[in-house]
């Protein structure tokens, strides 16, 4: 088992965000965690990336609590991607995706040819090598989220945690992204809102409702007509097209 919330709470100014979650990643590929706004996933997943101490229970990296560890042993196993980023520095998009890098090299060392071929794959693999040498105040808002992943990618983690990644992107880049975590080979939790992309790429979908983890499983088995009228409080019909869903609204 290695990155897991085990009855985990987070409660901000007296009022509890994130109530009693036990979460577990699957082993290998894609979950996609949704839930209306205001459910708790960007809480829940910054106290799995370690960036807040709960209030009751514990997430665990590798059967430790994750409290218990260096923000640089984390980051050497572990990125996260949160929905808006503060970067306000004179760095090209490159530089910036270079400093994915860091967690990974020890005092002594130079940047090595490993690095050099980590940033440029993880720029070709999100479409940004044409932008690399472009200053990061001027990209657009996609751009900028592309390059955020590209960083990401960079660091080589082993679970990756990312914030709506697709918000900004257009429907191409959106798509070449989720099929991309797809190939990663990396445990990925993904917030996301479209419920049909969830259920397209996602290889099991966790729903939280107020706060709690109500359901986490294969898509199939999750998504359901009563779940969604329950959680989103809209109408919907699933049908079931070739092996995968799709999710119409009314
Ligand atoms: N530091 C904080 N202090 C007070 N309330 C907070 C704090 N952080 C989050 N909240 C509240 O906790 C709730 C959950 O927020 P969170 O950002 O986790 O939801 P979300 O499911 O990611 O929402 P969205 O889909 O809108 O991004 C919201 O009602 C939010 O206002």
């Amino acid at each position: 088992m290695t990155l897991r919330a085990e009855d985990v709470s987070w409660a901000a100014g007296g009022a509890p965000i994130v109530r009693g979650v036990t979460m577990r990643l699957p082993e290998q590929g894609v979950l996609g965690l949704v839930g209306p706004n205001g459910s708790g996933k960007s809480s829940l997943l910054r106290l799995l990336a370690g960036l807040r101490r709960g209030t009751g229970g514990a997430i665990y990296l590798e059967d430790r609590p994750i409290e218990s560890l260096r923000r640089k042993e984390i980051a050497r196993r572990l990125a996260h991607v949160e929905q808006q980023s503060d970067i306000d520095i004179s760095l090209t998009a490159r530089e910036v995706v270079a400093l994915g890098r860091l967690p990974l090299r020890g005092a002594w060392n130079g940047w090595s040819t490993r690095d050099e071929d980590a940033v440029a794959s993880a720029l070709q693999r999100t479409d940004m090598i044409d932008r690399a040498a472009q200053p990061w105040s001027t990209l657009s808002g996609g751009e900028r989220q592309r390059i955020l992943i590209a960083r990401a990618l960079a660091q080589e983690p082993q679970e990756l945690l990312l914030d709506e990644p697709t918000n900004h992107l257009d429907i191409r880049h959106q798509l070449d992204l989720m099929r991309l975590l797809g190939n990663l080979g990396t445990r990925i939790v993904v917030a996301l809102h479209d419920l049909n992309q969830a259920a397209a790429f996602c290889d099991e979908i966790a729903v939280m409702h107020h706060g709690q983890l109500v359901k986490q499983g294969a898509p199939e088995d999750v998504l359901d007509e009563e779940l969604i009228r329950k959680v989103f409080a809209v109408e919907a019909t699933i049908s079931h097209v070739g092996c995968g869903l799709r999710v119409a609204f009314f």
